[in-house]
């Protein structure tokens, strides 16, 4: 199966429910948050999501520690279930990042499907050169 027929399979319906992929639930969980921290306290569970929201200070140093983290994965070769676990830190911060900027996961998907056809170093040569 091509990847383009993968993205479409996740997207199939079974019976009554439309299913979210992960991404999409995850950023679901975090939008509500937004929503909660807009409105006076209400007694909520403490969430992790919305003290990130709150402190963009806080997140960023959340976001390049857990690169780090991700880095050290490798270089200290922790093995798959360390990595598995810091990609997943990684990624659940910079979606939180995402919300912050008003931006859905969508609009980096779209970035990354356009770029499928171009490989990497192709695409940094046809770059204009930088102002002196
Ligand atoms: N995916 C995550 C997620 N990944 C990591 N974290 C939290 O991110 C924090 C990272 O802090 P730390 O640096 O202390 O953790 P760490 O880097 O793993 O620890 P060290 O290696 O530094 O010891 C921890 O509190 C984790 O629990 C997450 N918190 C929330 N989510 C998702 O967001 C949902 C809503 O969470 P709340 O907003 O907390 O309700 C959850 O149900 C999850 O789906």
């Amino acid at each position: 199966m091509d990847t383009f027929a993968v993205i479409h399979e996740g997207t199939h319906t079974h019976g009554d429910h439309v299913p979210r992929t992960t991404l999409q639930a995850l950023e679901q969980t975090i939008a509500q948050r937004w929503e909660v921290l807009q409105r006076p306290s209400d007694g909520s569970k403490p969430s992790w999501t919305a003290r990130l929201l709150g402190n963009p200070e806080l997140l960023c140093k959340k976001i390049r520690e857990e690169v780090g983290e991700l880095c050290q994965t490798l270089e200290a070769n922790e093995g798959r279930e360390r990595v598995a676990s810091e990609m997943a830190d990684l990624l659940y911060h910079a979606m939180v990042l995402l919300n912050l900027q008003g931006m859905e996961m969508e609009e980096v998907l779209r970035v990354l499907r356009n770029r499928f056809t171009q490989s990497g170093i192709e695409e940094k040569a046809s770059r204009p050169p930088k102002p002196q």
